[in-house]
């Protein structure tokens, strides 16, 4: 990296300032070029110092193009660990442009997306966990996703997997030195202390895993179905959750056609919502029509709230033709205050429970009356439990990335092969490669091994100037 990279790198448009930054070399040099603490020059030909904000004008062949202040940071105490040379000016597409372009006729070269955060990956300040929590932290669409991605972007998710990988070349070397030095090794060795660090490795790899999908849901949000027959009051739950009248409610069955949509959070974790047309036999064109749709919605969400009401009854088949059986799903009984007084007590003369068919039995459900606000903050829970389950939010590592959770399944079953081969006294040499296999995968997650095509995907995703 011999080259010095320039990028406007505050979004185009107005605002308050809008920040040039440049790395490499020359930056400071560069810079110097076009800088004087006067309106009217010279350059200044000081030594500027690092970590400094100094204040004047940015001038080309003597004109001021703006006020600026100038912070050069010199390498290896930067964000790529090279010279760093920004330049904050006033916001505008002109002014920053103007400035980029004398910046580039002065010797540098026009960044390319990210490759701000790449140069501090190749000069190893940071790995890629930490670069893709970069892009994380940027692209954040809720402050759950925040947390998780500010906790990796300090290396939390680095250390375990260099942990991991640690403990593997450990076991490696072991295995090594009976491939080099067969005689001094007994041949009986006890396999149990390998076989332990690869079980431990292993519950690492599939932890991660487990945890993906609500990693996933953090970082992307959840998608929520309400689902029944008509007039069970879906819509009134929708508007209890959304806190106002979105849905249109009335005592006539039919009365939501299109579904509706609308995004909320909740625990700091971005849901959309959708309300939908009740499911029944009928000819109503438009029902029909809006029945269609809300079946699409119930394939599509991450968590379907089946609803139901007191006094009525379910077959098995009605059941599966409103819902596939493989979602998940929580059973929402509303309207319990038609069948419980406020105490829980069973109503003399009320409905009973709705009845259901036996493949609703390990379903979850929950009670709630949405005309009273009974129940709510329990199904919120309840809906957090089911989707986020027991991840905390404490800011531990997590993988809310497929290319880490491709790389550690794969790791598990080289793992898988390792300790098979272990116990099955196969050769040593069959053991290593295994264990080479799954130590290059856990390298590619933080970018030890990673192929330049990993590389190229990650950064090229990134904006300019980052
Ligand atoms: N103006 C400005 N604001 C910014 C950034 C930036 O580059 N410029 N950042 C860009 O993303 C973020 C801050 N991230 C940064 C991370 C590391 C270093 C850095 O210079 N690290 C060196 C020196 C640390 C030190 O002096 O203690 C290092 O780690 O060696 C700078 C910014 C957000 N705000
Ligand atoms: N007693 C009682 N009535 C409720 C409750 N929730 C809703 N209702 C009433 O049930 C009727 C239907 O409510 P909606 O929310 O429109 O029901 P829906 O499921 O959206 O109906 P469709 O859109 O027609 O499928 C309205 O009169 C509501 O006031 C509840 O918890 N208890
Ligand atoms: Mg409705």
């Amino acid at each position: 990296m011999n080259d010095t990279i320039a990028a406007i790198a505050t979004p185009f448009g107005s605002g308050g300032i809008g920040v040039i930054r440049m790395s490499g070399p020359d930056a400071v040099a560069i810079a110097a070029q076009f800088f004087s603490r006067t309106r009217t020059g010279p350059p200044f030909t000081g030594n500027l110092k690092t970590h400094q904000v100094y204040h004047g004008y940015f001038l080309d062949s003597g004109e001021v193009i703006d006020e600026v202040l100038l912070i050069p940071m010199r390498g290896p105490k930067s964000y790529t660990a090279e010279d760093v040379v920004e330049i904050q000016a006033h916001s505008g597409t002109v002014v920053l442009k103007q400035i980029l372009e004398c910046l580039l006729s002065g010797g540098a070269r026009l960044a390319d997306p990210g490759e701000f955060t790449r140069r501090a990956f190749l000069n190893q300040r940071i790995d890629l966990t930490q670069a893709e929590a970069v892009a994380d932290i940027i692209n954040a669409r809720s402050t759950a996703a925040l947390k998780f991605a500010a906790a990796q972007n300090t290396g939390a998710l680095k250390h375990q997997i260099q942990e991991m990988r640690n403990q593997l070349i450990q076991v490696l070397s072991q295995v090594e030195v009976s491939i080099d030095f067969p005689d001094d090794v007994p041949r009986e060795n006890d396999p149990s202390q390998s076989t332990a660090d690869i079980d431990s490795v292993m519950d690492r790899c599939r932890e991660f895993i487990r945890q993906h999908e609500e990693a996933c849901f953090l970082k992307e949000g959840i998608c929520l179905a309400i689902c029944g027959k008509p007039n069970v009051g879906k819509s009134s739950l929708m508007n209890r959750l959304l806190s106002k009248e979105k849905s249109i409610v009335t005592a006539l069955p039919g009365t939501t056609r299109d579904p509706i949509q609308e995004a909320m959070t909740m625990n700091g974790i971005p849901f959309v919502v959708t309300d939908t047309a009740g499911i029944h036999d009928t000819d109503d064109l438009v029902e029909i029509i809006g029945i269609e749709r809300a079946k699409d919605h119930i394939r599509g969400a991450d968590l379907v709230l089946f609803m139901v009401e007191p006094g009525t009854a379910l077959s098995e088949m009605e059941f599966k033709k409103m819902v596939p059986l493989d979602k998940r799903m929580l059973v929402v009984v509303n309207k319990i205050d038609l069948t419980r007084d406020t105490n829980g007590q069973a109503k003399p003369g009320g409905p009973g429970l709705p009845e259901l068919p036996e493949i609703c039995d390990q379903i979850p459900k929950i009670h709630i009356s949405a005309l009273h606000n009974q129940g709510i903050q329990p199904l919120k829970d309840k809906i957090m439990q089911l989707c986020i389950g027991d991840l905390t939010m404490d800011g531990s590592a997590v993988i809310p990335n497929l290319r880490h959770k491709t790389a550690l399944t794969k790791a598990l079953s080289f793992l898988e092969s390792a300790k098979q081969g272990l116990l099955t006294g196969q050769p040593e040499e069959t053991l290593a490669i295994d264990l080479k296999n799954s130590i290059d995968l856990l390298g590619s997650i933080t970018g030890e091994t990673a192929s330049i095509d990993i590389l190229d995907t990650i950064f090229n995703n990134f904006c300019i100037g980052k």
